[in-house]
């Protein structure tokens, strides 16, 4: 039975846990992180991990001790540090992991994001754990979503988790900065994030950590606007683990604030624009509308506009009614080509097979729904 009714998880771990001196890696706090992660995938519960570190896991190697750390230094520190944080990951596991880096600019572009949708997909499918961080040798300020809270509520949105858990070195949200507020209280369920929840948030007194409390509200916010489960966590704390295998509570608990399926259908009808249509036989509009499948380029019989690979489409019946919407992993153009054809022949077709469906079942709302 999957770990608390979770198909999917994006875990985040902060920098603190990776490196504690932020002066090159420890295990000390990811053997019992590491364990979770493999018990709940042995529940049948996947997991994605977003994990900082990579600065405080290189510092040691470049020679440069004043803080703040100019972007520079920062870059050079990511560079050796990150190939040195997968090891620390990678040594823990008896299955394999996958390296994604990520900037602001790959979530945004439609193509990208299309992309690490679909290759976060096959990695799980494989039973390979992703573990995604900022591509911070190549980000510039302009071009970073800044920190990894923030970015794992995104990763957690493309990938579609049921909750978010973010692993820090304290126990959960408190009314205060425990560490300058003694009296501060822990907070153990957030029903909604106010201004008030906002104004509680301190920031770190970590010398390489990013953000604080700040930002992982930020990420609470996006993610329970996605109706994601968001938890902050104390990772430094093994019986953290067991409490959340064990299905008691842990940690400050964000309640997402709609259904997670009607956010991604609401996303998919009402954010994005339709710039054309794809028309589809009677089969695939039975296997749509029966099975809930995906649309296989068998099924397609022609296009009507000029749209791209990941733009939103709609999906016509062969009597020119509108049945639904979706993302598109073609343009018109190579749609043009492989309309009608076998999946197994897309790639002597194009030179090129990125996907066997047309539009992916998780990317496709039915108008009736
Ligand atoms: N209201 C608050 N509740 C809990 N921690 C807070 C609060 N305000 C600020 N903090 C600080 O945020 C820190 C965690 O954030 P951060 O150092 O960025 O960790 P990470 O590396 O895990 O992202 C805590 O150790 C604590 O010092
Ligand atoms: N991408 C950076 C981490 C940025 C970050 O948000 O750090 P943290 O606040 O420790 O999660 C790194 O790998 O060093």
């Amino acid at each position: 039975m999957a770990v608390r009714g979770w198909k999917r998880i994006v875990l985040k771990v902060g920098s603190a846990l990776i490196a504690p001196t932020a002066d090159g890696c420890s295990t000390r706090y990811l053997l019992s992180i590491a364990r979770f992660i493999a018990e709940c995938r042995a529940a049948g519960t996947e997991v994605v991990l977003v994990s900082s570190g990579s600065v405080a896991a290189g510092r040691n190697a470049i020679s440069y001790k004043q803080l703040p750390l100019p972007i520079n230094i920062k870059q050079a520190m990511a560079a050796v540090g990150q190939s040195r944080m997968m090891a620390s990951w990678a040594q823990l596991f008896d299955f394999d992991c996958a390296q994604i880096l990520l900037t602001h600019d790959d979530l945004k572009d439609r193509r990208r994001y299309l992309n690490i949708d679909n290759t976060l997909r096959t990695l799980l499918a494989n039973q390979v754990l992703p573990i995604v961080n900022e591509n911070d040798t190549v980000a510039t300020a302009e071009l970073k979503v800044g920190d990894n809270d923030n970015l794992a509520a995104m990763v957690a949105i493309v990938a579609d988790a049921d909750a978010l858990l973010i692993c820090s070195d304290i126990d959960g949200l408190y009314t205060a900065n425990p560490r300058t507020v003694p009296e501060a209280q822990l907070i153990p369920l957030v029903a909604k994030i106010t201004a008030e929840i906002y104004a509680m948030a301190g920031g770190s007194h970590h010398a390489i950590g990013t953000g604080g409390m700040a930002t992982k509200i930020q990420a609470a916010d996006k993610a329970t606007a996605a109706g994601i489960d968001t938890l902050i966590i104390n990772g430094q704390k093994a019986v953290t683990f067991d409490e959340l295998l064990a299905n008691r509570p842990a940690g400050t608990l964000f309640q997402r604030q709609q259904e997670r399926l009607s956010a991604k259908k609401h996303w998919l009808r009402h954010n994005l624009k339709p710039r054309g249509a794809i028309l589809i036989d009677a089969g695939a509009e039975q296997a749509l509308q029966l099975r809930g499948a995906s649309l296989l380029p068998s099924g397609i019989t022609g296009t009507e506009g000029n749209f791209e690979k990941g733009d939103a489409v709609l999906l016509k019946s062969s009597t020119a009614n509108t049945l639904a919407q979706g993302i598109s992993q073609y343009s018109a153009l190579e749609l043009g080509k492989i309309a009608g054809a076998k999946s197994q022949q897309i790639a002597s077709l194009l030179g090129y097979c990125p996907s066997e469906v047309a539009v992916h079942r998780d990317d496709l709302v039915l108008l009736g729904d």
